[in-house]
């Protein structure tokens, strides 16, 4: 096997874990959420799920690579992610290797409550370690975009939030969008959101 095919399935590999692992969390309703992961940069080639699968399900068609226009570069009667174009633009804004998108419960009605911000911002939360911030009063905001029905306007909207210290970007009642330098800190930021937004989101309830 050559060097390109074994770093091509090691990395295929590598996001069928993530996606089983997301998916026993039961984050990928009504075949909802994409992923994707860097093969290489330059050309920018990467790995992303097809379109309108169940991505509960460990298939051999589970993803496709596509180029730096989210073309794909194999002849497949498969379409990549409608949503591939976010992922490029990550990968061309950022160092990210590998780049998640969930929609779930918590993460839609964060970014319903604080659509209006434009912002969520997290300080004195243990969990904001997962973002390499070890300042006793760091703290972590997520941009919130508008959920703009036109795809490549809705990337630039999240490229244009894309800060140093930016790890993931809310989409308004859609999901959140998150990376990280490789496919373990993308599912560890994506994971540290997700416990953010349901701690605020009980607390809320509780203290109400
Ligand atoms: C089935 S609703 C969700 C889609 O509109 C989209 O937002 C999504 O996350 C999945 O689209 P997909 O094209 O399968 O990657
Ligand atoms: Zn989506």
């Amino acid at each position: 096997m050559s060097f390109i095919q074994d770093t091509h399935d090691t990395l295929w590999n590598e996001l069928a874990d993530i996606k089983d692992e997301l998916a026993a969390r039961d984050w990928f309703p009504g075949t909802s959420g994409n992923l994707s992961i860097k093969v290489s940069d330059d050309p920018l080639k990467f790995l992303v799920t097809a379109s309108g699968r169940d991505k509960r399900k460990r298939t051999p068609e589970d993803f496709l690579l596509v180029d730096e226009n989210s073309q794909p570069l194999e002849e497949t009667s498969l379409k990549p992610s409608a949503e591939t174009v976010l992922h490029q633009r990550i990968y061309q804004k950022t160092n990210a290797g590998c780049s998640l998108h969930v929609h779930t419960l918590n993460n839609n009605v964060i970014s319903e409550l604080y659509g209006d911000e434009g912002t969520i911002t997290f300080r004195n939360q243990e969990l904001i370690k997962a973002f390499n911030i070890w300042d006793e009063d760091g703290s972590i905001t997520v941009p919130i975009v508008k959920n703009y029905a036109d795809l490549p306007r809705l990337a630039e909207a999240v490229a244009e939030q894309i800060k140093p210290g930016t790890f993931g970007v809310l989409i308004r009642n859609h999901g959140i969008t998150v990376w990280g330098r490789n496919g373990f800190e993308a599912k560890k930021h994506l994971e540290a959101f997700e416990f953010l937004f349901g701690y605020h989101l009980q607390l809320k309830q509780m203290t109400k």
